[in-house]
């Protein structure tokens, strides 16, 4: 029996999805498909070209094609979904629902049809709801749909707290549930800086500026670029789930998983810490909660019902 490589697709070619693309080729985590929909020129097989171009320089192996015929990725291992239009200064994620979610439909339809094995990672805001209707479209168990947000929420935490504290990134581990809104749970509790209980080296206003900087950190970016929102952070948080998968590597690693009872809730995607591994997400951890913490994640809870109220494929 010959090894082959694995083949990972990338649906969506925007900043997101082009930034994962090159980043799963630098790690050569296998062959990546990047999707996009047709537009004038070919600038998705543009991209995948200039980005293989790159690998005689770096040194990696993996070929990179970009169409924008689902046929192409058949049988993929692995498939990241970032297509959908990203957020304006002053709109939330929530007003994207509507458009995104055809959007999502329409490629969750495609990656079942095409690639029914494979494990997906969804991307797409608002992220919490839109991985529900891909669950809902594909009708894949629930280990193998995925979605992103407590990486890169986690990491803008540990980020701040470095910055803070002047000390390494290495050093810290932050700790945030519930969906990706301005309601998000950072939980102080539960972080640390190079094992020392945050809440013993950081005055509680410190703590608490830092909290309200990573449940807005979505929304700084997106005023400060003007057009567009994050990519470079986003992307690397789906690499690093989709190595933890592709690796069978079993982190722990927060994912936007479904809850059936998990934390008290039922038939909701919800950011959760997670075990990832060759089997996607292998189980949910719960860790016991304070009453506030709970209000708090309740409250999140609600925003993402919010959400999911308005959905209308993910009800048929
Ligand atoms: N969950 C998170 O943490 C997180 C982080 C960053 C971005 N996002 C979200 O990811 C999405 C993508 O962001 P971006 O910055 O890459 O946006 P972008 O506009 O740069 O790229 C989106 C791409 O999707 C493509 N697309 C649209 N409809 C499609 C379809 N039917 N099939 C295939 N491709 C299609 C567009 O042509 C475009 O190239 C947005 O919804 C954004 O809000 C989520
Ligand atoms: O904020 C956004 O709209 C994009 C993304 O969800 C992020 O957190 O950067």
């Amino acid at each position: 029996m010959a090894f082959t490589r694995r083949k990972i697709a990338v649906i969506g070619a925007g900043f997101t999805g082009a930034t994962a693309a090159l980043m799963l080729a630098q790690k050569e985590l296998g062959d990546v498909v990047l999707v996009d929909i047709p537009s004038q020129g070919n600038p998705t097989k543009g991209k995948a070209l200039d980005m293989l171009e790159a690998s005689p320089v770096q040194g990696f192996n993996a070929k990179i094609t970009g169409t924008s015929n689902y046929e192409d990725i058949q049988d993929a291992d692995l498939v990241l979904i970032t297509a959908g239009l990203p957020r304006k200064p002053g709109m939330s994620r929530d007003d994207l629902v509507a458009t995104n979610e055809k959007i999502i439909k329409e490629v969750s339809e495609n990656v079942k049809k095409y690639a029914p094995n494979c494990y997906i990672i969804v991307l797409s805001n608002p992220v919490d709801a839109m991985t529900y209707v891909c669950y809902k479209t594909t009708g894949f168990p629930k280990n193998r749909v995925i979605g992103q947000s407590g990486v890169l929420d986690t990491a803008r935490f540990n980020t701040f707290v470095a910055q803070e504290l002047n000390v390494s990134i290495e050093d810290i581990s932050g700790f945030v549930l519930g969906g990706h809104g301005d309601d998000m749970v950072p939980l102080v509790r539960y972080s640390y800086a190079g094992g020392i209980p945050l809440e013993k080296i950081l005055s509680p206003e410190k703590i608490k500026a830092i909290v309200e900087r990573t449940r807005k950190g979505g929304g700084e970016i997106v005023e400060l670029l003007g057009q567009g929102s994050a990519y470079y952070a986003p992307a690397a948080s789906m690499v690093q789930m989709a190595e933890a998968i592709l690796k069978d590597k079993k982190r722990i690693l927060p994912a936007i998983a479904y809850l059936e009872g998990e934390y008290g809730y039922s038939d909701i995607y919800l950011g959760v810490p997670t075990i990832l591994g060759g089997n996607g997400i292998e189980s949910i951890i719960e860790i016991p909660l304070e009453d506030e913490e709970k209000t708090a994640l309740d409250q999140s809870v609600q925003s993402v019902q919010n959400v999911m109220a308005i959905l209308v494929s993910a009800k048929a």
